[in-house]
């Protein structure tokens, strides 16, 4: 896309406490959209890296110095007095207690119950990305068998799953539908989230909360389906851009790893699938051959979060 204006870039921290209350602070009067929420950040400035842009502005703005920040999503969004390049990061960990050294106003908030506003118009996607977990199961009871993976499910969620996709390809018809229905009423129990594999009309059906594109529905789509969450799994940058374009909530990338479900396929390597996302403007999950304790990595690699399919359900 061409820009009119040149691309100003701007470093915003999502800073998120350990209970999951994230900080918003009021914009200061003198400057475009004074007293809109927004995430705490600025302008990077010549011969700084975004990091660094981060840290120095933590520290100007609320006295605080990062000690764990993970690269998130990547935004362009034209204002009227600019076009910006908003660089997300996660700050999990830092020193010092917050306080607006700019007379600020500053407030924790939580994605169900957001209480200020208004809000900057860019930051909205942000804010539904938030509200996805870090950890996105797919299920497999193919492998386990029906009964063991609806106890593996239990399990899982009394763990604290809250996200998981029905990816089960050897079952159709009212076999599939039973299945689904049985784990979506244990999922929803726990209010965790359920997405169903390709069938749009099965998961309006069931009440899920949403589908899981294939990668080639996604290619063949000219618009978003009207779900609650839409997600797509991708391989490479055109599919990526595919998913971006449709506006998709989220998306999955891989193979990272070599991986038993499809032998077919050749590793990106987290070299490559950091670089894939490095723009990328949706939250990214990494797939393939992951275990839970890979999840660390993935955040300094850009990711979202982990998708996986064997791992999850194992004994902890
Ligand atoms: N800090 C921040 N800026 C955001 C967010 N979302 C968003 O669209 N922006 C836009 C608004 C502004 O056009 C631009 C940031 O510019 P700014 O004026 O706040 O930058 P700054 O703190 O470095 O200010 P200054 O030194 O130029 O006065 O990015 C956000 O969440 N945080």
């Amino acid at each position: 896309m061409a820009h009119s204006s040149p691309l100003v870039e701007v470093v915003a921290a999502v800073i998120i406490r350990s209970d999951d209350h994230f900080l918003l602070t009021s914009r200061p009067e003198g400057k475009p959209y004074a007293g809109y929420w927004e995430f705490p950040g600025g302008k990077m400035e010549a011969g700084e890296s975004a990091l660094q842009a981060l840290d120095r502005e933590l520290q100007e703005e609320l006295g605080i110095q990062i000690k764990q920040a993970y690269p998130w999503m990547k935004r362009i969004f034209t204002y009227a007095h600019a076009t910006v390049r908003l660089h997300f990061y996660r700050v999990v960990d830092w020193s010092g207690e917050p306080f607006g050294r700019e007379n600020q106003l500053l407030s924790w908030q939580t994605v169900d119950n957001l209480s200020v506003t208004p809000l900057l118009p860019a930051n909205f996607p942000v804010l539904h990305a938030l509200a996805l977990p870090s950890i996105y199961a797919i299920t497999n009871a193919s492998e386990l068998g029906e009964e063991a993976m609806l106890h593996k499910l239990e399990q899982a969620l009394q763990q604290g799953l809250k996200f998981l996709q029905i990816r089960e390809k050897t079952l159709a018809g009212d076999r599939l539908r039973w299945l689904a229905d049985e784990i979506i009423q244990r999922a929803h129990a726990f209010e965790a989230k359920v997405v169903i594999n390709s069938d749009i009309l099965l998961s309006r059906e069931l009440g899920a909360d949403g589908v899981h594109l294939t990668s080639a529905q996604l290619m063949s789509l000219t618009s978003r389906p009207d779900v609650n969450w839409c997600g797509a799994s991708c391989h490479n940058a055109e599919e990526l851009y595919q998913a971006e374009r449709l506006g998709m909530d989220f998306v999955v990338l891989g193979p990272v790893l070599p991986t038993v479900s499809h032998p077919g396929l050749t590793a990106l390597g987290w070299q490559k699938f950091s670089a894939l996302i490095r723009d990328c403007s949706l939250p990214v999950y990494a797939l393939g051959g992951l275990v839970q304790t890979d999840l660390a990595f993935a955040l300094q690699q850009g990711g979202h979060g982990i998708a996986m399919l064997r791992d999850v359900w194992t004994d902890k």
